[in-house]
């Protein structure tokens, strides 16, 4: 006697066995991306990634805001999908409301998240409204009138106000870099999505809304690509933390912190690509090195802190007078240097009389007055090296130093200065 396989998709049955009828393609669809399945990997998948977040956040929550809030949201995603998995379990009435709202306050908290980490005002106000009025839309359309279309465009809407914003701040905040056209598209896609889903529910009849958004191998797909963006979502935003973060620390890596200019690492980069771009352009290049005169006494006098203040002020005086193409940046202590690209030494005398003249003029209420030497070299030959063009300004500094302060002075050729 022949014995029927225990499969259904089994192929290598005994050819006395009556051939079951092959899966039609919904079926297959349907077996495939069972909910089930679908929900207990999202949840899965979002519990990983609350970990992921929140050691980011743990680690840079000075440098990075808003990832808090995408790990508490990815949190209550976990929440939403747990009670989802225990329907039948628990009573309609306990898990699907509780469900729809910890889902609601999941993408409201990325919301909350995406504001806060492109320096925008939370909009706690907008996450408070949408989820409460999501739980009371559920347990209207569930226990008073039982509707499912009209929960599920409830839903749809309300979450879509949360997309639709993040969308409007990542365009206004967007850069050319991938990461930004990444979040933004997916943010524009999650938008359309979830607000044609509201406009179907609306205007189909009850039977076939239900129909198509339950139970079916279409509302199966469906779910299945709604969780997988807001998962590539979530990837996505980590990508753009990580991108400011990286910005972050390439910043701190050239710049001063306390006159926020350049600091000589920062300095070297800039001089290494206008020497590239000389190369290709022959034009003059100047530079100059300006020190603070007696700044000792001011420390003495007035402390530290508010020698600090007069340091903060002497970079900013520089930076007003220099050309946005100019380079300004600090050498540690109280001494500058500015790379002057495209300057002749005329001109660059001429600056260097605005910046001690800008200082006369602007003195701050409440600092000391104070006044800098400044040393001038222009660039000999294309190939002149920043050592040596730093000491030809540093001698000029000396000679201005020793000629009573104040005053600027212009290097030697090399050859001389040797
Ligand atoms: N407030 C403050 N002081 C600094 C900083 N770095 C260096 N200094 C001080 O800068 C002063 C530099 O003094 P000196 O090198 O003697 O030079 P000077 O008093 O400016 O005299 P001349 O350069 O000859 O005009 C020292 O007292 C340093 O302590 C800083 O970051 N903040």
């Amino acid at each position: 006697m022949c014995r029927a396989s225990p499969s259904r998709w089994n192929s290598r049955r005994p050819a006395c066995a009556a051939r079951p009828p092959e899966p039609s393609l919904e079926q297959a669809v349907k077996f495939a991306l069972d909910p089930f399945t679908i929900l207990f990997t999202t949840t899965l998948t979002c519990a990983v990634l609350a970990v992921a977040m929140y050691s980011v956040h743990l680690s840079f929550r000075r440098e990075v805001a808003g990832v808090g809030q995408w790990a508490y949201g990815l949190v209550a995603m976990v929440c939403a999908g747990t009670l989802f998995m225990m329907r039948g379990a628990l009573p309609d009435f306990i898990a699907l409301p509780g469900a729809n709202a910890c889902l609601m306050c999941g993408i409201g908290l990325s919301m909350v998240g995406t504001r806060r980490f492109y320096g925008e005002p939370p909009g706690w106000a907008i996450f408070h409204a949408a989820w409460i009025l999501e739980l009371a839309a559920i347990l209207w359309w569930l226990l008073v009138e039982p509707n499912f279309p009209h929960r599920a465009a409830a839903f749809s809407f309300l979450v879509s106000i949360f997309y639709i914003d993040q969308l409007r701040l990542a365009w206004r905040h967007r850069t050319t870099h991938f990461t930004s056209w990444f979040f933004g598209i997916l943010l524009a896609a999650q938008s359309l999505n979830t607000f044609s889903r509201g406009v179907a529910a609306l205007f189909m009849a009850d039977q076939d809304a239900a129909s198509l958004m339950r139970n079916s191998a279409l509302a199966n797909v469906y779910l299945a690509l709604a969780n997988f963006m807001a998962l590539l979502m979530t990837v996505a935003f980590l990508m753009l933390a990580t991108r400011k973060l990286q910005k972050i620390l390439e910043q701190r890596s050239t710049h001063d912190p306390l006159t926020n200019v350049l600091n000589r690492r920062g300095f070297l980069q800039s001089f290494n690509r206008v020497r590239a771009r000389q190369q290709r352009v022959d034009s003059p290049l100047s530079l100059m090195a300006i020190d603070l005169d007696l700044f000792k006494a001011i420390n003495d006098q007035h402390g530290h802190a508010q020698g600090d203040k007069v340091l903060v002020h002497v970079a900013a005086v520089i930076m007003r007078t220099a050309r946005q193409s100019d380079y300004v940046a600090r050498f540690g202590g109280e001494e500058f240097a500015v790379l002057l690209p495209d300057t002749t030494l005329p001109h660059a005398q001429q600056l260097a009389q605005r910046i001690q003249a800008l200082l006369r003029e602007s003195q701050q209420p409440g600092l000391p007055p104070c006044t800098v030497s400044i040393g001038i070299a222009g660039q000999q030959a294309p190939g002149e090296s920043l050592d040596s063009l730093l000491s030809r300004a540093d001698a000029a500094l000396y000679r201005a130093k020793a000629n009573g302060r104040n005053c600027a002075e212009v290097a030697a050729p090399a050859s001389l200065a040797a």
